[in-house]
């Protein structure tokens, strides 16, 4: 029995992962909560042949802790997109507040669930639901995790279409570590699974990082002021999830990037600080995942110098997104 609940569930990202998880067999009960539509989505889900009982709140009637009792997953992708010209940061005013509060329903209704931390700036909001699990003393750095997978896929994506062939896209796997924005988003191409062909330039090989850093950017331009990524972040947020499932039901060997507390780890995660140069308590690393969430965070392993010099680039950044998350609960009344 699995129950999953999807915090911002009519939104953009939020409807197409509601049904990706209505698909999934192994969800039994799948719970809808936003501040708008959550009953038609609801009952527009309910009718597909799967097996998870779908019911939709609206926060009166304490909707929302009604949606999150008894969860062992939830993901939130509630707060605002971007529009061109913004950066993630620029969402932070309005999404943190959504996110402090949510994250305080989830503390009080399952403080248990494994949360899984879509709405941006990530760098910050997963500090956010942390600090607010800290201070209801219920924090488990385990169970707390920034969704970096869109960066993941868009990784494989690119990494196949220049080898010149999509078909190879689902098989290719790049570690990308750091963070959720610009320069924080360092993906380890010398550690493809599928190399980049010989004599693959370094003009070229920057043009590839920049396209992975920069991806949200390239669907918030196409959309044109209509948000941002909805689709290929709800597949990335369902896959992510799933792994979540899996590794939770005893699946082992199961390693994906995400941002998440270094303290979940002790040995990796100090590993890890002593790599990046920097006493960091969050970062996205490729994460081994088991019953109880993280199971074990892996250090970056050999990268080459140029990976090396994109890292250093990443740690002022996301020092400075990190402490304005903790800051703001820090300063709020909970
Ligand atoms: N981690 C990642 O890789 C990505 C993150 N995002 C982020 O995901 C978030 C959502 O994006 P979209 O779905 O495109 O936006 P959207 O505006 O289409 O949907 C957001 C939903 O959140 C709901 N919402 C607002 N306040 C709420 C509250 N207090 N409680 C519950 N629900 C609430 C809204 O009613 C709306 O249905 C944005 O912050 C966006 O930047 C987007 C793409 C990728
Ligand atoms: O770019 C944005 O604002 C949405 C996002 O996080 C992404 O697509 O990676």
């Amino acid at each position: 029995m699995v129950k999953a609940v999807v915090l911002g569930a009519a939104g953009g990202i939020g409807q197409p992962l509601s049904l990706l998880l209505k698909t999934n067999p192994s969800i039994t009960e799948l719970s809808l909560y936003d501040i708008v539509n959550t009953p038609g989505v609801a009952a527009d889900l309910s009718h597909i042949d799967t097996p998870a009982k779908v019911a939709g709140y609206l926060p009166p009637d304490d909707g929302l802790k009604k949606a999150l009792t008894g969860a062992d997953i939830v993901i939130i992708p509630a707060g605002v997109p971007r529009k061109p010209g913004m950066t993630r940061d620029d969402l932070f005013k309005i999404n943190a507040g959504i996110v402090r509060d949510l994250a305080k329903g989830i503390a009080e209704a399952a403080p248990k669930a494994f949360v899984l931390v879509i709405s941006n700036p990530v760098n910050s909001t997963v500090p956010i639901v942390a600090e607010v699990f800290k201070k209801a003393g219920v924090f488990d750095p385990k169970k707390i995790f920034g969704v970096t997978t869109l960066d993941v896929v868009r990784a494989s994506t690119f990494v196949s279409e220049v080898l010149g062939d999509l078909s190879l896209a689902p098989k290719v796997t790049v570690p990308v570590v750091g963070g959720h924005s610009g320069v924080t988003i360092v993906p380890l191409l010398s550690q493809s699974s599928h190399p980049l062909p010989s004599g693959f330039s370094q003009e070229n090989l920057d043009k590839l990082v920049n396209r992975i850093q920069f991806g949200g950017d390239e669907v918030v331009k196409a959309k044109d002021g209509a948000g941002s990524a909805t689709l290929s972040m709800a597949y990335a947020g369902a896959d992510f999830a799933y792994k979540i499932i899996c590794a939770a039901k005893g699946e082992k060997g199961i390693v994906a990037p995400t941002y998440v507390n270094l303290a979940a780890d002790k040995e990796g995660g100090d590993a890890l600080k002593k790599e990046i140069g920097r006493d960091l308590e969050y970062f996205s690393a490729p994460v081994e995942l088991g019953t109880e969430g993280v199971a074990k965070i892996n250090t970056l392993g050999k990268i080459t110098a140029h990976e090396a010099n994109l890292i250093k680039a990443a740690v002022p950044e996301l020092a400075t997104n990190i402490e304005k998350g903790v800051s703001f609960i820090e300063s709020s009344k909970l």
